[in-house]
């Protein structure tokens, strides 16, 4: 990776990210992924597929709802409502394991806390491969963002400064279902195609592992929607809301959606989102510090898939509150089922 790379082939590189990232937000990354975490992902997809297969009770017992606020497990094909049509997939919630002690978990905060996993010697190696998989997204991901600000002309260090102590790290498994198994309950045959509304990540960066199959798409600039289908061992890297907040609009958090109308098989895929501290604010970058950009933003004039006007998020909002909001709009019904927290824990 670009840790053994000289400073000038670096800046090169960081140039390379801004174009890539400032335009279309979206990216493969190739060399991110070496054998041993090849390896590591082939693991990862068979315990991912018999974590799937596993019969519906067996699931049921490592539903969300369990672990309320630490907003983990599984959820039911339907259950996610990305875009306000309930998507064509279920997948799995993890996160960082967080001790009793940590205190985010004693403050309540939403997000954190204990993953739940299937028992069996199916699974013995499940809760280590997630969490080394995890490992490596943080790395690839933190040499990333030192190359972000490194392309801004900030210093390397300048957004893991804001991302304070301990970033927020999300990963989860999604399992897109062949079409013939598609929600029998969609309202209709629009509803059925999409196993992802258009959407924007809520975070920083997010490092995409899919299976191969095809299904993901990307808006550009002008509004078209374009495939990704990386070669094999790529990973997909896009831009988050985070980022295009910080930067003032000038790196893009792209609207993207997974199309699942014409799968023949299923669809696996692996999305690591690689987010602020829980409390860091959200407050863009001042705009002395940005001069170095210049010219429009990317982001500026287009209506979000949500309606919502990233530059006017008010001044101290911190990251929490921001995707706890955005998340409890897309679980809606596990929203209200864990519901009752106190305001101020969070
Ligand atoms: O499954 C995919 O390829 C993309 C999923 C996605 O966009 C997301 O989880 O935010
Ligand atoms: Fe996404």
């Amino acid at each position: 990776m670009a840790e053994r790379c000289s400073p000038e082939a670096l800046d090169a590189l960081a140039l390379e990210l801004r174009a890539a990232l400032s335009g279309v937000g979206f990216v493969t990354v190739a060399g991110a992924l070496e054998p041993a975490q090849l390896e590591l992902a082939a693991e990862l997809r068979a315990l991912s597929r018999a974590l799937f297969r596993l019969p519906a009770p067996q699931k049921q017992a490592l539903a969300m709802v369990h672990s309320g606020l630490a907003w983990r497990g599984w959820f039911a094909l339907g259950d996610e409502l990305t875009a306000g049509l309930r998507d064509q997939k279920e997948g799995y919630y993890l996160g960082v394991e967080h001790p009793d002690a940590h205190p985010l978990v004693r403050a309540g905060a939403p997000m954190h806390g204990r993953n739940p996993w299937p028992p069996g010697p199916a699974f013995e190696r499940f809760p280590a491969v997630v969490a080394a998989w995890m490992a490596h997204m943080r790395r690839v991901c933190e040499l990333l963002m030192s190359l972000v600000a490194r392309g801004l002309g900030l210093a390397p260090d300048y957004f893991a400064r804001r991302f304070g102590d301990e970033p927020t790290e999300l990963f989860r498994i999604f399992r897109y279902p062949p079409r013939r198994e598609a929600d029998p309950d969609a309202a209709d045959a629009t509803d059925a195609a999409w196993g992802v509304g258009e959407h924007t990540d809520m975070g920083f960066l997010t490092a995409l592992l899919i299976d191969g199959s095809p299904g993901l798409e990307v808006q550009d600039l002008d509004g078209r929607w374009l495939p990704v289908r990386p070669e094999p061992g790529r990973l997909v890297v896009n831009v988050g809301d985070m980022l295009e907040v910080w930067t003032r609009g000038v790196y893009r958090a792209t609207p993207h959606r997974v199309r699942n109308d014409a799968l023949a098989g299923e669809r696996l895929s692996w999305p690591y989102f690689f987010d602020p501290g829980w409390r860091q604010p959200l407050d863009p970058i001042p705009r002395a510090e940005l001069s170095a950009l210049g010219g429009p933003s990317a982001g500026s004039g287009r209506r979000r898939w949500d309606g919502l006007e990233l530059a006017s998020v008010p001044p101290g909002t911190r990251y929490g509150d921001f995707v706890w909001a955005k998340i409890s709009g897309v679980f809606p019904e596990l929203a209200r089922a864990v519901e009752g927290r106190p305001e101020s824990t969070r």
